[in-house]
């Protein structure tokens, strides 16, 4: 099993309760599968990848990613791990602005232990034309494929994306996703993806349903639906 989380659990303080996020979260991803959560706002879904991509820590409970346990990793291991191992795509691209676009694949490059190819990167989310812009040259869908640009050249085991899709028109969404499967197949990259639009399920291996800090639904899809004949 790639991911295997276990009896997870999270709680913040708020004001002068402790809410628990995450009440005991089970769930498992096989290697080259697409995981893709769905549940409502505040539901801990942002919570639960950030813990399994050591943005976060759990209070208790297992992540065992790869046969890492990374919920035992002290910090230093932690930041090992997330560079290592982990691509991350969020909602908003965060791309340094004052760099082009081959200079904000390569600075993740550069610290990589063994990277993909910058070159190959952008052609692979077909953007090498576009090397030499700067992000606000881009359009949000151009500025959301170097960001998975960035976060693939790291040859990832693991990719997260949280609401890759959140800001984009419908088109270009599809487009995204489309880029993300294709991701997953050429790399081999296994892929967890947080969204707010049941329609994208089609697309994933493994679909898990959370509701107020719990797996409330899990589903096992037969059929993969290819994102360009998805629709919403
Ligand atoms: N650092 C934090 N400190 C305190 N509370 C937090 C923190 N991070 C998240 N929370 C709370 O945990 C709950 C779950 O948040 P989370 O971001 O995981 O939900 P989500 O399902 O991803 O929501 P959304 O779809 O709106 O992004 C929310 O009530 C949120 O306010």
């Amino acid at each position: 099993m790639f991911i295997d989380v276990s009896n997870l659990k999270k709680s913040y303080p708020s004001g002068v309760v402790i809410t628990e996020v995450l009440k005991g979260i089970g769930m498992k991803l096989e290697k080259r599968e697409i995981g893709v959560i769905l549940g409502p706002s505040g539901s801990g879904k942002s919570t639960l990848m950030n813990i399994i991509g050591g943005i976060d820590r759990c209070d208790s409970g297992r992540v065992i990613v790869d046969g890492i346990e990374v919920n035992d990793l002290n910090d230093d291991r932690l930041i090992d791990y997330r560079r290592e191992h982990v691509g991350f795509v969020f909602q908003f691209y965060n791309l340094v602005p004052d760099l082009t676009v081959g200079e904000n694949i390569e600075v993740v490059s550069n610290i990589s232990k063994s990277p993909l190819n910058t070159d190959e990167v952008l052609t692979a989310v077909e953007m090498r034309d576009k090397k030499y812009r700067f992000p606000r040259e881009l359009s949000g869908g151009e500025q959301q494929r170097v960001s998975i640009a960035r976060a693939i050249v790291k040859n990832p085991k693991l990719l997260l994306c949280d609401e890759p899709t959140g800001a984009l028109d419908y088109d270009t969404s599809r487009s995204i996703l489309r880029l993300l499967q294709q991701v997953n197949q050429k790399y081999g990259t296994t892929i967890l993806m947080i969204t707010h639009n049941a329609a994208i399920a089609a697309m994933a291996n493994r679909v898990f349903k959370l509701r107020s800090g719990e797996i409330v639904e899990e589903t096992v899809n037969q059929t993969i639906v290819p994102a360009e004949r998805i629709e919403w």
